[in-house]
């Protein structure tokens, strides 16, 4: 399979300025400033409500800054044609807590399904019947060790496997930047560890951009090489794991004190 284009270290992949999201007059993020770069590993921690899944919807376009301005790739994607917006969403990919599959498909379709939208419309409908690019497929399968899977009705997998299928659908993408939102909240904590070294691990192998959002601190911790925190909506800190001390984390986890 060919490797994702992981762009030259130290290139600016996210620029994140100033960039506040409300949804109804519900602040989910206010004042948020990160740069993210070609390469790196992100962890976003935080309490629940946060932020989190609105910071990683930020980046990948599906949200747009209620106030600042957010660039993925050197595209304001909220305010970019339409199809420049496409174009640059197509190299990132998202994958998602519930893994976000068809479970009726067999994972060949489920894993195409992450670059039919770089296909035309004809190949697309017609890999339904007989599936294109199958060699790249399998190859992404092997990479996330379940090449044997490549026949099998998505429905009849572990969440395990599942996810595992959801990255490679994602790494058919041969994307720049992968994202991830609570990737491993549904599963067990040693399939959790599976899944997000098998991340980690593509992503030092292909120089891909990772950014994961996690409820798992000891995770984010030991695998990350940078820890962004989120509580209420405003980023905390950013730091290496190793500049984050137990008081950092009580603090960041301590219930928020009502508004008086
Ligand atoms: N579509 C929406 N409409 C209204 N409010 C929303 C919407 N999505 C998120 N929110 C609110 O925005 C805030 C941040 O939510 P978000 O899901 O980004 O947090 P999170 O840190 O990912 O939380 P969790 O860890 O529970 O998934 C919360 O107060 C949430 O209720």
């Amino acid at each position: 399979m060919t490797s994702g284009l992981s762009g030259t270290a130290g290139e600016l992949l996210f620029a994140v300025r100033g960039a506040g999201v409300r949804y109804d007059g519900v602040v989910a993020l206010e004042g948020c400033d990160l740069e993210i770069t070609a390469g790196e590993r992100v962890a976003v921690i935080g309490p629940s409500g946060a932020g989190k899944s609105t910071l990683i919807a930020l980046l990948n376009g599906m949200v747009a800054p209620t106030d600042g301005t957010v660039t993925a790739l050197g595209c304001d994607l909220a305010r970019a044609p339409a199809r420049t917006a496409r174009k640059v969403r197509r190299q990132i990919g998202t994958i998602y807590q519930h893994f976000d599959l068809v479970e009726e498909l067999r994972v060949v379709h489920n894993v195409n399904a992450g670059r039919l939208g770089a296909w035309p419309f004809w190949r697309a409908a017609l890999s339904l019947v007989r599936p294109s690019g199958v060699g790249e497929v399998r190859g992404a399968l092997e990479r996330v060790g379940i090449p044997e899977k490549l026949d099998a009705r998505t429905s009849t997998l572990s969440g395990g496997q599942k996810q595992r299928v959801a990255v490679a659908k994602v790494l058919v993408q041969q994307p720049r930047a992968i994202l991830a939102d609570e990737p491993i909240a549904s599963l067990d904590p040693r399939l959790g560890g599976e899944v997000i070294d098998l991340l980690t691990e593509i992503s030092a192998d292909l120089g891909t951009t990772l950014v994961t959002s996690l409820h798992d601190v000891t995770m984010a911790l030991g695998r990350f090489e940078r820890v962004v925190a989120l509580r209420a909506g405003r980023i905390e800190f950013d730091r290496p794991p190793g500049a984050v001390s137990s008081g950092d984390i009580e603090d960041l986890y301590a219930a928020v004190e009502p508004a008086s």
